[in-house]
């Protein structure tokens, strides 16, 4: 188990492969640790060095005083890569991972070769809908939103099997809930339109179908500002296609490696 302290600010992380290794970095969604990539890692290719992280105020990263912003986050993971000695690497963000992975792109390029835009946009969400979540975990904890997450996260399909499902739901209700609040306030006011539409570097953005929080369409509209970035849907998942379609994720991302 290995953490790092930068600007204040501790990072559980998993750094694994050799260090020579073009590496692949991993950012992940909102109420969710590292582990959350855990079924796609068998169906990744071989001989990539793996950079995985808690986010501050997630897992079992700490949780430094707010507000937060999408910059904040961007500069933690920056210095968790420039501390590993990792540069020029393909950033997977999934979610808030892909905001983070979008200013990442844009605040620091030598260490972004090409992204991975994961049911992700360049702006998710509005005002008022993160507003409303946030009074609703004020009042009620996580586990106040935690069956309409689950709705939006996996399909129907996913969700009938109890025991599929439950680690998952068991990672969001056991959230720290400020590091919850503090990155939904940091999503609710990022909107990195104009920046990502001047990157330039080669991009992959994926949808899955039925993904209640970031839908196709937002994807596919991200994809949209950067040219020649591609877009493909991933049938039979949510908002989380890592852990409900990870054979179908692995392959989109094994092609994808490939062709840079
Ligand atoms: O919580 C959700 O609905 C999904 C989500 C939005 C941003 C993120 O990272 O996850």
């Amino acid at each position: 188990m290995d953490a790092i302290t930068i600007g204040g600010v501790t990072l559980h992380y998993e750094d694994s492969g050799a260090p020579d290794a073009p590496a692949l970095v991993f950012s992940n969604s909102l109420g969710t640790d590292f582990r959350v990539w855990d079924p796609l890692l068998p169906h990744l290719p071989a001989g990539l060095r793996r950079l995985r992280y808690d986010k501050r105020g997630h897992g079992l990263s700490t949780l430094p005083a707010g507000p937060w912003t999408i910059a904040d986050h961007a500069a933690d993971l920056a210095g968790l890569m420039d501390a590993r000695g990792i540069a020029n690497a393909v950033i997977c963000g999934l979610s808030v991972g892909g905001l983070i992975a979008q200013e990442l792109a844009a605040s620091r390029p030598d260490l972004v070769r090409a992204l991975i835009l994961c049911d992700t946009g360049a702006k998710i969400g509005n005002e008022a809908m993160w507003n409303e979540r946030m009074e609703v975990i004020r009042a009620g904890g996580l586990a106040s939103i935690l069956e309409g997450n689950m709705a939006r996260w996996f399909t129907a399909a996913f969700r009938a099997d109890h025991d599929r499902l439950a680690p998952w739901s068991m990672m969001l209700v056991r959230t720290p809930v400020e590091g919850y609040l503090r990155t939904a306030e940091a999503i609710r006011d990022a909107d990195l339109r104009e920046q990502t539409a001047g990157l330039r570097l080669p991009c992959l953005a994926l949808g899955g179908e039925d993904d209640g929080s970031t839908p196709p369409d937002l994807v596919r509209a991200l994809a949209a500002l950067i040219p020649g970035a591609r877009f493909e849907l991933i049938a039979g998942a949510g908002h989380i296609p890592c852990v409900e379609q990870p054979e179908a994720l692995g392959r989109l991302i094994t092609g994808f490696l490939a062709e840079l």
